[in-house]
This record gives structure tokens, C-alpha cells and sequence, in this order.
């Protein structure tokens, strides 16, 4: 897999704005997230100045990147569900409805996290993702977003 491969990379330019996962935002996370089977896989080194309690991510981090890897999931879904291709238009954009965070155990600062993800439904405009977050193999968190394709009007 190449970085450009990845979800995110696809993102119309007026969407890739996101701090999770826009390319566009040079103070955002940038996430990176890819097909792995039927699971989508984001792998993000923390920074030292994402510390909650030191040696430790901060919660807000491991929400937000449980959140943009289950919106991009969901458009990356919806796409293999009608045999299209990411760049093809009319593009599919998901944003957050609900977005629910377990946190499990702390996680690491000095270490890569992998998070896992797996659609759970699909249904009509409504994508339900659920998410493992790991750090060295050890479960830390547990997510589930229900995503939303943007309507039109968003925002008004
Ligand atoms: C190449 C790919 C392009 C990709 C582009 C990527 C863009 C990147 C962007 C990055 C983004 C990064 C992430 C961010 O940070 S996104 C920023 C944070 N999110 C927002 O600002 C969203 C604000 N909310 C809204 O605009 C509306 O409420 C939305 C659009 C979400 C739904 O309002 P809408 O009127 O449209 O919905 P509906 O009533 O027709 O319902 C539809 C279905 O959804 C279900 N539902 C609704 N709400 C909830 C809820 N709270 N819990 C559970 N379920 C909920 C509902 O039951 C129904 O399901 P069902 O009953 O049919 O089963």
C-alpha cells in the first residue's frame, strides 16, 4: 500500500479540511486509513504534547481519531458497496452523528496506535462503525460512530 491509498487521500479538496483527517489542515492529525480485509486499519504516533497524564495519550486525542477513521470507514464503505471508485463521483461524505469512546486502559504516548475498524450497518444514508484502538497489542479503547452522509444543506 502506498500513502496514496488511503482514504483521506481521496477527500475532495472542500472536505480536506477536517483536524482528524484532512491532508489540507497542516495542524491536524492527518490520519491515514486503509483497507485490511473487511477491517479499515489507521496507524497514529502520538506526540509528546497529546499527554494526559504523563506517559499517556489524552482521551480527546484517541476520540478524535476513533471518529475520523469511522467517518472515513463509512465513505470508503459505502464506495465498495456500489462498486465505485473513491475518486468517482457524486462522492459520498460522511459526517458525525454520534460517536461513543470506551476507554479501557490508558494508552501509551511513546508508541504507535493501530485502530481497527469494522462496518456494523448500512442503512440508507446511515453507516454504524465500530472500532478497537491498541497499542502494543493491548486493547486500550473501544469506539462506535454512527456516520451520516452530509446533506446537502449542512450547516444551514
Ligand atoms: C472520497 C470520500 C469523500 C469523503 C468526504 C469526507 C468528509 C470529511 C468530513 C470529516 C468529518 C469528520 C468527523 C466530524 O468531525 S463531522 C463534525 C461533527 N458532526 C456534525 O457537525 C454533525 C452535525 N449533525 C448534523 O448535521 C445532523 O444531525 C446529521 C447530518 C448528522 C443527521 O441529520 P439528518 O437530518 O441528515 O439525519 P436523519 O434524521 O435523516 O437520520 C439519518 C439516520 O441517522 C440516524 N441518526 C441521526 N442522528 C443520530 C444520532 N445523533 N445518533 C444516532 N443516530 C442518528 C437516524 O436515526 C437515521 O437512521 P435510521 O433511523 O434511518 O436508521
Amino acid at each position: 500500500m502506498t500513502a496514496m491509498d488511503a482514504f483521506q487521500d481521496h477527500y475532495p479538496d472542500n472536505v480536506a479540511h477536517c483536524y482528524g483527517c484532512g491532508r489540507l489542515n497542516p495542524h491536524g492529525h492527518q490520519i491515514k486509513t486503509i483497507w485490511d480485509g473487511d477491517e479499515t486499519v489507521t496507524v497514529y504516533q502520538p506526540e509528546p504534547f497529546h499527554t494526559s497524564v504523563p506517559g499517556f495519550a489524552y482521551g480527546g486525542l484517541i476520540a478524535s481519531l476513533i471518529d475520523c477513521h469511522s467517518t472515513g470507514t463509512a465513505a470508503a464503505a459505502m464506495y465498495r458497496q456500489e462498486g465505485r471508485d473513491m475518486d468517482s463521483l457524486p462522492a459520498f461524505r460522511f459526517v458525525t452523528a454520534s460517536l461513543h469512546v470506551d476507554f479501557l486502559k490508558p494508552t501509551p504516548i511513546d508508541a504507535p496506535v493501530e485502530i481497527r475498524g469494522r462496518v456494523q450497518e448500512i442503512k440508507g444514508r446511515k453507516v454504524v462503525v465500530r472500532t478497537e484502538v491498541r497499542s502494543g497489542g493491548v486493547l486500550t479503547a473501544r469506539g462506535e460512530v454512527v456516520a451520516v452522509q452530509m446533506p446537502e444543506n449542512f450547516g444551514a
